[in-house]
């Protein structure tokens, strides 16, 4: 069996890596880490960044053989302020996958609280009277009415990383 190190206990994020990667070629270490970027990632690049990072950190805590990593933040554009998601798959050998993921505006009155410097998951939690959203549905489940939700966002993420590092094992090294 090989070792998948998921760098986050966010149960809305590891349901998503486990929904991808076969059970019975891994196991799955669920790990708290830095993402040595800011708790509320502003732009793509830090967002992508602390997606890197987390997956980095947990590969080297756990030892593992592929580590995971999966981060939600923002991006200012000229029409308000965009959920944005990223994600990033390392392994032992070096290599670095990563991948974007879907992306919608914020209510600009979310917006506000956010760009006045709270966090997102909290500005959620307030906006809708629930408690711990990012956990659960998420901001783009909450704003897609039940569409789309947090681990459904992230599935598609895990699926962008797996097929690429499969296809990177397939034919050898490759450019990222
Ligand atoms: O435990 P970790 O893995 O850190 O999970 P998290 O929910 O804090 O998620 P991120 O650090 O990836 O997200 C950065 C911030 O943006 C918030 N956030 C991002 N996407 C969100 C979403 O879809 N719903 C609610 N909050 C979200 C999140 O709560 C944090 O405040
Ligand atoms: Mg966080």
């Amino acid at each position: 069996m090989k070792k998948i190190a998921i760098g986050t206990t966010n149960p809305a994020k590891v349901a998503a890596v486990k929904a991808v990667f076969s059970h019975e070629c891994y196991v799955f270490m669920p790990i708290s880490v830095s993402s040595d970027v800011a708790s509320q990632p502003f732009s793509d690049e830090e967002t992508r960044l602390g997606a890197i990072n987390r997956a980095k950190n947990a590969l080297a805590k756990e030892q593992a053989d592929i580590g995971i990593g999966l981060e939600g933040g923002v991006t200012e554009t000229k029409d308000g302020l965009w959920l944005c998601n990223w994600g990033a798959l390392v392994d032992r050998n070096g290599a670095v996958i990563s991948a974007g993921g879907a992306r919608i505006p914020l209510p600009s009155e979310v917006a506000a609280e956010v760009m006045s410097g709270r966090e997102l998951g909290d500005v959620m939690d307030e906006y809708t009277g629930k408690r711990n959203i990012r956990q659960k549905e998420g901001a783009i489940g909450i704003f897609t009415n039940g569409y789309v939700d947090r681990t459904d966002m992230f599935i598609h993420i895990t699926k962008l990383l797996a097929g690429q590092y499969e296809f990177f094992c397939q034919n050898g090294q490759f450019t990222l």
